[in-house]
């Protein structure tokens, strides 16, 4: 086919979406991958999940593993308050470069920050970078082999602190099974499954939530 699914969700969200209305950018997505063309979305359902851990940490800071077309970026971006932000990171350039113009669509491109790398390359450059002292929420969505590498990562540099609290998703389908055995095993984790549904099916899912409790 001519277009990526990426290319026709963002079509989708021109034609159907008010520039500046997230909500609208959201209903939009949802719709085109409910009935037209299933895509890798974190979906309504998980949505609500997310949107629910958002408003409870009302965090400043918040990473995002994994953009993609930048649905989940503006599920979490609507819900902060002035002078919160979340640095998103997507390795693909053909992802990235919808998710900016789905970003921008929707009106956040002021509370999101972009990154065109891979994960574990540019977590070390965080505090340097980007001034980050420590993540409020982690969204974890990118590869799932990637979920618990990083998870270490950020500890080692120091992007975890107590409270810190890190929101995995597709932990059941499509799996993270060494991350999440890490994060329900570990004294240092706080964890709690959501059980849902994966995005636009029937499927078992489900988001765990980890409040990581200090050294
Ligand atoms: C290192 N690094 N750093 C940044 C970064 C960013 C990316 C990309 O954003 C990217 C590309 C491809 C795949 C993913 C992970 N997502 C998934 O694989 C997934 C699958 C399914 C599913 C479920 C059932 C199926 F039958 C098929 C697919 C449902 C879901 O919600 C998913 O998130 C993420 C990759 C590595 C990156
Ligand atoms: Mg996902």
């Amino acid at each position: 086919t001519r277009t990526s699914r990426p290319q026709r969700i963002l079509k989708a969200v021109q034609r159907k979406a008010t520039v500046g209305d997230p909500q609208s950018v959201i209903t939009a997505i949802d719709h085109f991958c409910r009935h037209r063309e299933w895509a890798m979305n974190v979906g309504d359902e998980k949505g609500s999940i997310l949107d629910s851990v958002v408003n409870e940490v009302s965090p400043v800071t918040v990473l995002e593993l994994g953009t993609y077309c930048g649905y989940s970026t503006v599920r979490i971006a609507r819900l902060l308050p002035p002078g919160a932000c979340v640095i998103t990171l997507e390795f693909n350039p053909d992802y990235a470069a919808i998710a900016r113009q789905v970003i921008k669509w929707s009106g956040l491109e002021d509370k999101v920050q972009l990154v065109e790398g891979a994960s574990g390359d540019c977590i070390p450059w965080m505090k340097e970078h980007f001034g980050v002292q420590a993540f409020d929420l982690v969204f974890l969505d990118h590869w799932k082999e990637r979920y618990l590498p990083d998870t270490k990562l950020l500890e080692e540099c120091g992007l975890i602190q107590k409270g810190t609290v890190l929101l995995a998703d597709n932990v059941i389908c499509p799996g993270t099974p060494d991350y999440l055995e890490y994060v329900r095993n570990s004294p240092r984790y706080n964890s709690h499954y959501y059980r849902s549904h994966l995005e636009y099916t029937k499927a078992e899912d489900g988001l765990e939530k980890s409040v990581f409790l200090g050294y």
